[in-house]
């Protein structure tokens, strides 16, 4: 399988997380990349390319322009403002408080804009966050031009990224901008299927009220997990968009047998749908040992994930979303690739 990769994506380097009420190093690591570029590479997976570069416009076709120019600027502007550490919202819009009226100073505009507080902004990160659009972009076009899989090696990842919000490590969402390509490309129906640990709130969010992309997602309940408020079985869509978002919240501890048969329910949704194009939301972080995540996958499971997306037979676009178990990341990505090559 072809994998695009940039060392672009490493340029978001932050020093801070807020977990457990420290700030401690992100779990979200630019050795992620690295690790895994390296397992592809140790493995003969395929043909490693860079990718081309898009600009600006596809991520505009997907996200708010107040929203990307805040992104591009915000380091900046927070710098200027003379905080000495990174750029972390302090409040936000909540219940009963006014989202309508976007504050002039950073301090307030950052609030505005964030959905969470564990993920600083610093600088490198409008950077890294644009390679990665670049590398879904690329590798989308290969799967349209071709009919053959890529891999996307996404860093930051995607999916928690709404129209106009950033946060769980995220900024542009990456499969959002890839599937609104294929579509201005002349695919008539993408299926986005999202195996992350975490339920992929933003790709919900931009897609929720439309019927030419169908949101399908396996996650941590959000009643235990993050992203804690979208994610319920309940959640089917609107308007055109209604029976075209399904969402499987699974409870803590799940184990492979039965998040097997609901990837399988899930991929049945899919093959209902008949998509000119499936693209995988990839995190790895249903792994046993993801330390912050709560399923319990093993390694092999992965290969037989892969197996199971190859026999849906579609052609399908891979976008590296989450996992935290640097150790065996690599392992765990690769072998869900492979597993899907093998089938
Ligand atoms: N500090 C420990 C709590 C972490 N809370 C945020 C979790 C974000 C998960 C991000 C992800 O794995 O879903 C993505 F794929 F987007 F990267
Ligand atoms: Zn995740």
């Amino acid at each position: 399988m072809l994998t695009f990769h940039s060392e672009r994506t490493k340029k978001r380097d932050a020093m801070t997380e807020l977990d457990g009420g420290r700030l401690v190093r992100p779990f979200e690591c630019p050795e992620r990349v690295d690790i895994i570029i390296d397992r592809v590479r140790a493995t003969d997976l395929g043909e490693i390319r860079a990718p081309e570069e898009y600009g600006l416009d596809p991520v505009l076709a997907i996200h708010d322009a107040g929203y990307v120019h805040f992104l591009e600027r915000a380091w900046d502007d927070w710098s200027a403002a003379g905080m000495e550490g990174e750029a972390i919202p302090t409040i936000w819009p909540t219940r009963r408080m006014r989202g309508d009226v976007i504050p002039d100073t950073i301090a307030g505009e950052i609030g505005y804009y964030a959905l969470a507080a564990e993920t600083s902004l610093c600088a490198g990160t409008f950077e890294a966050a644009q390679a990665s659009t670049d590398i879904a972009l690329s590798a989308l076009d290969h799967v349209m031009a071709t009919g053959n899989p890529a891999f996307g090696l996404c860093r930051p990842p995607g999916h928690h990224a709404a129209v106009d919000q950033y946060g769980g490590y995220c900024f542009f969402n990456n499969a959002a901008i890839a599937a609104q390509r294929a579509l201005d490309r002349g695919a008539a129906k993408v299926a986005v299927l999202d195996i992350d640990f975490h339920h992929g709130n933003g790709t919900q969010d931009i897609f929720y009220d439309r019927d030419d992309v169908l949101f399908v997602s396996l996650h941590g309940d959000p009643r235990q997990e993050f992203p804690f408020f979208l994610g319920h079985a309940d959640e089917t869509g609107t308007g055109a968009g209604r029976g075209f978002n399904v969402n499987y919240p699974l409870p803590s501890g799940t184990g492979y047998a039965d998040w097997s048969e609901t990837l399988d329910e899930a991929i049945a949704r899919v093959h209902r749908y008949q998509p000119d194009l499936l693209i995988v939301s990839v995190g790895v972080d249903t792994f046993e040992h993801d330390p912050i995540s709560s399923f319990r996958l093993i390694s092999e499971d992965f290969t037989d994930i892969g197996r199971r997306l190859r026999r849906a037979g579609m052609p399908t676009l891979f976008l590296m979303e989450g996992g935290y178990a640097i150790a065996e990341i690599g392992i765990n990505t690769v072998n869900l690739l492979s597993g899907f090559d093998s089938a």
